[in-house]
């Protein structure tokens, strides 16, 4: 072993992101998802616009952007494309019976919500460990605020239950989204109605966007140690 690759799940994600990287189809218009598993997903779409696939996709961040003008990929955005035929994104839990959704650990939860709401179908790519029964039982839910009025907003937050914390780089500064946001880490621990709280969250003024996705997932890829699994929404 070399012991280079020490993260024992990338190769699942890969299979996850491999398997989602092939629904797409000429002529497509396609969200592309953002973080480590959706980078994989990119990369894998990269090799199949090499070999003459050719779609126009909408990236849900700078680093998405990127990576895929890297690989030659057309990109729009919504003012030529209204509505997108998918989007494949990865996620930071998924609930096993609803298949609702925490993401935006990587702060891209704003766009990602946005180009998710605009695609006819929304797939999520995952690894088996990030399957739980209740959302919220290991990750904080991420919600984008204003800088202006941030700690007012964090203290509505706080009423609801959650341990808030503002998100912080490694250099000490703290973390700005794509769209000059903040965001604050609100842990809740294991949610019983993500619909209410995701509803309770966007009532408080200073809110843009959560990262609880209640009712928006279409279908899971899960990659395991026994294979993959299609999961699809009822
Ligand atoms: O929501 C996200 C970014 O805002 C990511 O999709 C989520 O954090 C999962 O990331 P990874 O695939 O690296 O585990």
């Amino acid at each position: 072993m070399s012991g280079q690759n020490s993260d024992p799940t990338v190769e699942l994600k890969r299979r996850a992101a491999e398997e989602a990287a092939a629904m797409v189809q000429d002529g497509m218009a396609v969200g592309l998802g953002t973080g480590s598993t959706a980078a994989l997903m990119i990369e894998a779409l990269g090799r199949r616009w090499a070999e003459g696939l050719r779609f126009v996709a909408i990236p849900t961040s700078e680093h998405s952007a990127e990576q895929a003008r890297a690989l030659g990929i057309t990109l729009v955005d919504f003012g030529s494309h209204a509505q997108l035929d998918l989007a494949i994104d990865g996620a930071d839990e998924v609930e096993r019976g609803s298949l609702d959704l925490i993401k935006g650990l990587g702060g891209a939860l704003l766009r990602e919500k946005i180009v998710a709401a605009a695609a006819r179908r929304f797939v999520v790519i995952v690894d088996e460990g990030k399957l739980v029964d209740h959302l919220g039982s290991r990750s904080p839910v991420p919600v984008e605020v204003t800088p202006f009025g941030w700690e007012s907003t964090a203290r509505q937050l706080g009423e609801l239950g959650a341990r808030v914390a503002l998100r912080i780089k490694r250099d000490g500064e703290m973390f700005m989204t794509d769209g000059g946001n903040l965001i604050l880490d609100c842990s809740f621990g294991p949610i019983a109605d993500p619909k209410a709280l995701e509803a309770a969250i966007g009532d408080i003024v200073g809110v843009i966007e959560s990262g609880l996705f209640v009712s928006r997932t279409s279908e899971v890829v899960v990659a395991g140690r026994q294979g993959l699994t299609r999961l699809v929404a009822a």
